[in-house]
C-alpha cells in the first residue's frame, strides 16, 4: 500500500511512467531492493576455477566449480541492521547499502548482470502499472523456499489479487 501511495503521488492514477519518474520512485525502489535481498532470484554466484588457486589450507583445483557468494548468508548478515530476516524496505531509505559488499542479487565483478539497469527500470514500470490497478495480498507464513540455482518457492504461492476499480 505504501508503494501504491507513492505511485499516486508521483504518477497519479493513469499516467505512463516517464524517464524522469524512475528516480523519484524511492519507496518502490526500496521495496524491490528489499525483495531481492530476502528473495534473490539467483541466490548464489558460481565460477569455474581456471588455474589451481592456492588458499591457506587447501588448493582449489583447475576445472572445479565453486560457489563464491552464498546470498542466503550475506543477505541476512547483521550489517543489515536490526532483524535482518524481516522485510523492511525502510532500511534502504535510512542506511546506504547501495555499495554494500554483502548485497549481490545481480552478481559481482566483471561477469555481473548486464541487464541490471534494464531489469530495475522494467520492474518499476511493471509495478507502477500493476499496483495502480490491483491490490496484492500475500500470506508468507507457510512459505518454504529451496535455494537451488534459482530460488524456488516449494510450498506454492498464497497470493490474492483484486481489482482496485470495482
Ligand atoms: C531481477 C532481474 C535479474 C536478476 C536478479 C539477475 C541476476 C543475475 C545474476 C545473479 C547474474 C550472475 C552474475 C555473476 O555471476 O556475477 C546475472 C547474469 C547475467 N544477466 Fe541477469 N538478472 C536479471 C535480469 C536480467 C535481464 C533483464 C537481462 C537482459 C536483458 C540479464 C542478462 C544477464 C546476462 C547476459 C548475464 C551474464 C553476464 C556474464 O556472464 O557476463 N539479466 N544476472
Amino acid at each position: 500500500e505504501k508503494v501504491y501511495e507513492e505511485l499516486l503521488e508521483i504518477l497519479g492514477t493513469d499516467r505512463d511512467v516517464e524517464k524522469d519518474d524512475i528516480n523519484k520512485l524511492v519507496y518502490t525502489n526500496a521495496v524491490i531492493m528489499e525483495s531481492l535481498r530476502l528473495f534473490p532470484s539467483v541466490p548464489s554466484l558460481f565460477r569455474t576455477v581456471e588455474t589451481d588457486v592456492k588458499l591457506k589450507n587447501y588448493t582449489m583445483p583447475a576445472g572445479s566449480y565453486c560457489v563464491i557468494f552464498p546470498m542466503a548468508a550475506t543477505h541476512l548478515d547483521p550489517t543489515w541492521g536490526p532483524e535482518p530476516d524481516k522485510f523492511r524496505p525502510e532500511r534502504w531509505l535510512h542506511g546506504d547499502f547501495r555499495n554494500s559488499k554483502e548485497y549481490a542479487p545481480f552478481g559481482l565483478g566483471k561477469r555481473a548482470c548486464i541487464g541490471r539497469t534494464y531489469a530495475m527500470i522494467s520492474m518499476k514500470v511493471t509495478l507502477s502499472h500493476f499496483l495502480r490497478h490491483y491490490r496484492v495480498k500475500a500470506d508468507m507464513s507457510h512459505l518454504k523456499l529451496n535455494f537451488d540455482f534459482l530460488l524456488k518457492p516449494i510450498s506454492g504461492h498464497d497470493i490474492s489479487i483484486e481489482s482496485r476499480r470495482k
